[in-house]
């Protein structure tokens, strides 16, 4: 394993591989990074990628004009809000307006915050602008109108990430499909290729320390992803961290590592590999660097980061893949739904 100066040891359970080999190796080279892929997301469910090939300009560029979005006036980033109700994930969401929407928070909690009536009552300290894949007729994108809208190159930035995004989304799931040795090579790439992915700019503002610590806000509460695979880029500030699958009283800290990106399993794609691969839970809080500076008394700076959320495409059945389970030792665990059904019944457990 990769590791970087700012690591350390005890806390380092996110292996780092580098993609290059699978981009461009020979064929035992892929198979390589394939194993270790598959060995990472097996063990942690998250893995660093380098050597990922999306060119570092159009992500400095995406960072760049995410900023100078969230920068502006309230009253102009809502020229295009995301709709109300949980169905069209487009446009902005200001803070605040994101509700909670996992299931690790135990019934009786959620009972009691629909006495209030509310269940954005849990805060988020964070705001949000989805953008998916311009083919996609079912959720179709919400830009704000140029003029007055004052960003012209908002648009193609963001859409440049998408794309990229999107081709290095279909190379990881072409490891995954070699690391189960499925008889389609293509078989995973092949099921996402609607490509109804979701890119999310987050922007998490300054905030005081102690209003994280004392519980009462929330950068991102613990949760799992719902759909195949998420990779995340984040900026420098830190704050991002998983729980330790082999000890869950553990915080383990993802820090941002430059030059890598970050990709891990969803709730889908755990259910397909039958619970070979984690959907491991995570959430973002205070920086372990923040305790030990002048920091802890006062406030946070502000965060951006810009995870690209993956589903399977919504007549996919998801039933047990090859190689992820057997008669006798590893029988599949879940009954096969489709991409589609999945989405239904997380959505009924939700809103029960
Ligand atoms: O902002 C981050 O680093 C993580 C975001 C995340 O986990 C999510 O949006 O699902
Ligand atoms: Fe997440």
């Amino acid at each position: 394993m990769a590791s970087s100066t700012q690591r350390r040891a005890s806390d380092d359970i996110i292996p780092v591989v580098d993609f290059s080999g699978f981009l461009h190796g020979t064929k035992e080279e892929r198979s390589e990074v394939a194993r270790q892929i598959d060995d990472a997301f097996r063990s942690v469910g998250f893995v660093y990628l380098k050597g990922h090939g999306v060119e570092s300009k159009i992500i400095e560029d995406a960072f760049e004009v995410s900023k100078e979005f969230f920068d502006l006036p309230m009253e102009t980033k809502m020229l295009a809000p995301h709709p109300p109700g949980g169905t069209h994930h487009r446009g902005y969401s200001a803070p605040g307006v994101e509700k909670v929407s996992q299931d690790v928070f135990g019934k009786g909690e959620i009972a009691k915050l629909r006495e209030v009536g509310d269940l954005s009552l849990i805060p988020d300290a964070k705001e949000s602008y989805d953008i998916g894949n311009p083919t996609d007729s079912t959720q179709p994108n919400i830009w704000p109108p140029t003029p007055p809208f004052p960003l012209p190159t908002f648009r193609p930035k963001t859409l440049t990430l998408f794309h990229s995004l999107q081709d290095l989304t279909h190379q990881v799931l072409n490891a995954l499909s070699l690391s189960l040795s499925l008889q389609d090579p293509t078989y995973l790439s092949t099921t996402h290729k609607s490509s109804l992915f979701q890119l999310r700019l987050l922007h998490y503002p300054p905030i005081p320390i102690s209003d994280l610590q004392s519980g009462t806000k929330k950068r991102i509460t613990p949760h799992s992803d719902f759909g195949t695979l998420t990779l995340l880029l984040q900026d420098s500030a830190g704050g991002l961290e998983i729980q330790d699958p082999k000890d869950p009283t553990k915080w383990r800290p993802a820090i941002p590592i430059p030059g890598t990106i970050l990709v891990n399993i969803g709730d889908l794609m755990a259910r397909w590999s039958n619970d070979r691969w984690k959907s491991t839970i995570h959430r973002v809080g205070v920086p372990d660097s923040a305790g030990k500076t002048a920091e802890k008394e006062g406030v946070l700076p502000g965060r951006y980061s810009i995870p690209f959320f993956a589903t399977a495409d919504p007549d996919t059945v998801i039933e047990a893949l090859p190689g992820c389970w057997d008669e006798e030792k590893n029988p599949k665990k879940y009954e096969a739904v489709t991409a589609w059904e999945y989405v239904q019944m997380r959505m009924a457990a939700l809103y029960e």
